[in-house]
């Protein structure tokens, strides 16, 4: 390093000092934004308090992720580029931009042991590597032969063909780094909201096994939807996503009395999400999920 570098000289060593001091300041204000969230968004594995209670609240607090992400997202415009089979923006790979970027996040994410979380569920499962982190351990709450039930291919056809469109702004700013980023985010917040249906089912199961059972060996899938349904939570979900879509999407102004009535994204999109995809996948994933809940279970003799 030339001599006037940061650590040779008093004033340089200042220099460092605020620096440090700084970084520290920030990762102080990180670590209260985070705790102030991770109340809500504390994953029940933590805790291992499986009831339809927690489980409802943890999905309460997953909108809120899914929510800042929308907004995230909607400050770029659709980039269609990014998702085009036919611009080979990388050469030497066959497919979109954004499969190379999903799969390599994946990758690395999986080093890290994003999959070992059964919360979580990779879009891109083959040839994962394994996670270099060992001391990490999940208490087994869902039924294993049941837990494997992935619908990212569902997820990812419907978010790329018909919501995001809904959602951006046509045009391209050629941001294709960042808004790749923002739809990575989103689009794993939305998977492990939609696959959280797996311990919905098991929650539901273990409350009333003998009113799931004979629908899952009949493989009664309408029965089953049925009995899970309860489309006052849902009204309930709808609205509450909804006003959630009004408050994290306001304009903020030092001015109290100027109110533009606008909002960043359209909060009733954001009830749409809920309403045609998001809860109903989630109602497909644990219809798909009980239906294998017997799957390595002696049948009970009478
Ligand atoms: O809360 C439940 O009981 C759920 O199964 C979750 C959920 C949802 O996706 O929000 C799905 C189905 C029910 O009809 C109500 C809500």
């Amino acid at each position: 390093m030339a001599s006037g570098g940061l650590v040779s000289s008093s004033s340089g060593t200042m220099g460092c000092s605020l620096v440090l001091i700084m970084l520290a300041v920030m990762a102080f204000s990180r670590c209260i934004i985070c705790m102030a969230t991770a109340v809500e968004e504390r994953s029940l594995l933590e805790t291992a308090e499986f009831t339809l209670d927690s489980v409802r609240q943890s999905l309460t607090g997953q909108e809120d992720t899914i929510v800042y992400r929308l907004i995230e997202r909607a400050k770029f415009p659709l980039n269609s580029r990014l998702y085009d089979q036919k611009y080979e923006l990388v050469p030497g790979s066959p497919g979109t931009l954004i499969q190379f970027l999903f799969k390599q996040t994946e990758i690395v994410q999986a080093k890290a042991g994003r999959y070992l979380n059964p919360e979580e569920t990779p879009f891109f499962p083959e040839n994962l590597p394994p996670s270099v982190i060992q001391d990490r351990t999940y208490p087994v709450f869902l039924h294993l032969p049941a837990a494997s039930v992935n619908v990212n291919n569902i997820i990812w056809d419907v978010y790329f063909n018909k919501f995001l469109p809904l959602l951006v702004k046509p045009g391209d700013d050629g941001n294709y780094a960042a808004t790749s980023a923002s739809d990575i985010e989103l689009l794993q917040a939305l998977s492990r909201r939609i696959h959280y249906g797996k311990f919905v089912a098991e929650v539901k199961y273990r409350e009333a096994p003998h009113e799931y059972e004979p629908l899952i060996r009949a493989k009664d899938r309408n029965a089953l939807m049925n009995l899970l349904t309860f489309k006052k939570q849902e009204e309930m979900v709808m609205r509450r996503v909804e006003k959630k879509g009004m408050v994290f999407g306001q304009y903020v102004s030092l001015n109290d009395t100027e109110s533009t009535g606008k909002y960043k994204i359209d909060p009733s999109l954001v009830s749409q999400l809920y309403e045609k995809w998001v809860m109903p996948l989630t109602k497909d994933v644990e219809v798909e999920y009980l239906l294998k809940r017997l799957d390595g279970e002696q049948k009970q003799v009478p």
